[in-house]
């Protein structure tokens, strides 16, 4: 699903009502039903006592207006409006049809006429995409106001005083925080983000009838990935493949002490279908593989001379980082594979190494990097969130490595300048090992042969459906453990595979 910009989204909002036999009036009026729809689904719809609205004065305000009167059979509603000298058309219509429906909206001259019961909901519909500036003065006064309440709050398209598209020069504390945002058609970057996207709660994604064709027309570096969009890439194994055929993985990593996390990547990347897995690593966890996961060949690093065993090996894929330190001898390990035009995945300490050690130029086509947001800000540097996101976006396209910046929507960069937020995953696979994971999930695939960016986005969706999976069963994101995403793989495929 593209990702549009506020301007674009404008557009195909004029586009539809020029061109469709809808009126701007009636798009309002189906947007405000759909985003009903879904708000009556939600869990803080069931936990209200009385519905509270602010409606600013554009057609944010004009949903708002519109979804007041809806609500209003099955709930005590209370209707604020901000003054202004410029409603917009279907702003104004909307007010009077909320009239009709026997509810006077009470203007918000003043802050003090607000009043916020804590069992309340309230509806956030103050400003949308149409904002053109950081709230200040009345409106900035009514946010924060809101925000000191601790009462939930709903919002319609986004969560009022936030750009839908960079937030770098506005200032959180003028943004409404919302436990749940229904936004309209199209996922917006803000939403999606940190640290606006946190403001926003949950969010949902209500179709609202806007033109289809005019949207595929649109350019936009910006997808959401979902199920749907990685189901294309997966290749279902043949039924004659033997093992030589499913990839042959060399995973560098767990040396001294630090023997987990790679027994979760061997783990995982065999879960993950690689044909052979040879895990090279320190005397500990060499030790400690053969029990925990026999399927592994353990190779103690020790004894080992790398370029022998890469060239003896022949791996069609390497995986460096989990649990490798930053030692000499762990960045002489690192300096060795760099020169290797092997697919590769780089994580853990294995990027903290070529951050320490400036080898940024060193990587290329081969390369996969999956850092976290510590780790990427010592690879690239400290930037406002949407000047980072355009510096990775850079680095990709100029580099030619693909990037999987991890995170809640993590962000697939690709050389040819496309972004991929991944749909799939949850809060409770914000846990130890969930990193390693990932890699192992990464090296199978590389190694089955898959291009590196569609390894990437396949991996980073199977990880998060593994997550989803997961959680699903345990019923509680807290007690999920890394240990859970490798045991929930299984149904990560079976949904690629079950339609294919
Ligand atoms: N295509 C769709 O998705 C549809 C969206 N709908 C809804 O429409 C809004 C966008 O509506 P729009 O009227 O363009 O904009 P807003 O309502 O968000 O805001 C515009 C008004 O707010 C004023 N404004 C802007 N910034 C500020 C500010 N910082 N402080 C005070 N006031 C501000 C602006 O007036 P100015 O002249 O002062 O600039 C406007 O009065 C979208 O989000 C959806 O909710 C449709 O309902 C259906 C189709
Ligand atoms: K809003």
């Amino acid at each position: 699903m593209k990702i549009l910009s506020a301007e674009q989204i404008r557009e195909a909002d004029r586009y539809t009502i020029q061109n469709r036999p809808i009126a701007s009036i009636d798009l309002m009026e189906a947007a405000a039903s759909a985003w009903v729809e879904t708000f009556l689904q939600s869990l803080l719809y069931s936990h209200r006592k009385s519905i509270i609205i602010v409606c600013g004065p554009g057609n944010n305000g004009g949903d708002g207006l519109a979804i007041a009167r809806m609500l209003k059979p099955l709930n005590n509603v209370t209707v604020y409006l901000m003054p202004s000298d410029n409603y917009s058309p279907d702003n104004l219509a909307n007010q009077q049809r909320l009239r009709e429906s026997g509810i006077q909206p009470l203007l918000l001259h003043t802050t003090d006429i607000l009043t916020l019961p804590p069992d309340a909901v309230l509806i956030d519909a103050l400003y949308g995409s149409g904002l053109n500036r950081p709230l200040t003065g009345l409106s900035a006064d009514i946010v924060r106001k809101i925000n000191a309440s601790g009462v939930p709050v709903a919002a319609v398209d986004l969560p009022s005083g936030m750009f839908a598209d960079s937030n770098d020069h506005n200032t959180l504390h003028t943004i409404v925080k919302a436990s749940l945002t229904i936004t309209f058609h199209l996922p917006k970057l803000a939403l999606l983000m940190m640290p606006t996207g946190e403001l926003a709660g949950e969010i949902k994604i209500v179709n609202i009838g806007l033109d289809s064709s005019f949207i595929d027309q649109q350019e936009s570096p910006h997808h959401l990935q979902d199920a749907d969009s990685v189901k294309v890439l997966y290749r279902p194994r043949s039924l004659w493949m033997h093992k030589g055929q499913a990839g042959r993985g060399l995973l560098i990593g767990g040396i001294g002490h630090t023997a987990g996390a790679v027994l979760l990547a061997s783990s995982a990347a065999l879960r993950s279908g690689i044909g052979l897995l040879y895990t090279a690593c320190g005397l500990r966890a060499a030790q400690a593989l053969p029990v925990h996961r026999p399927e592994a060949i353990a190779l103690d690093l020790n004894e080992t001379d790398l370029p022998d065993l890469v060239s003896s090996l022949e791996p069609d894929a390497i995986a460096i980082g989990p649990g490798l330190g930053t030692s000499q001898a762990s960045a002489e390990l690192l300096n060795e594979i760099l020169e290797y035009p092997i697919p590769t995945v780089l994580d853990a300490d294995a990027l903290n190494l070529i951050a320490k050690h400036r080898w940024l130029h060193r990587l290329g086509p081969n390369h996969l990097i999956t850092p976290h947001p510590k780790e990427a800000l010592r690879l690239f540097g400290q930037a406002k969130p949407f000047e980072f996101h355009q510096n990775l976006l850079k680095f990709s396209q100029s580099s030619k490595t693909v990037i999987a910046f991890k995170g809640r929507f993590t962000r697939i960069y690709t050389p040819e300048g496309i972004v991929w937020f991944n749909n799939s995953g949850n809060h409770g696979m914000a846990t130890a090992g969930s990193g390693d994971v990932l890699t192992g999930v990464l090296l199978a695939l590389l190694a089955a042969g898959y291009p590196v960016a569609q390894a990437a986005r396949l991996g980073v969706w199977l990880h998060g459906a593994a997550g989803d999976a997961a959680l699903l069963r345990l019923n509680s994101p807290e007690s999920l453990i890394a240990g859970d995403i490798i045991n929930h793989l299984h149904q990560a495929f079976h949904q690629l595979s079950s339609s294919t």
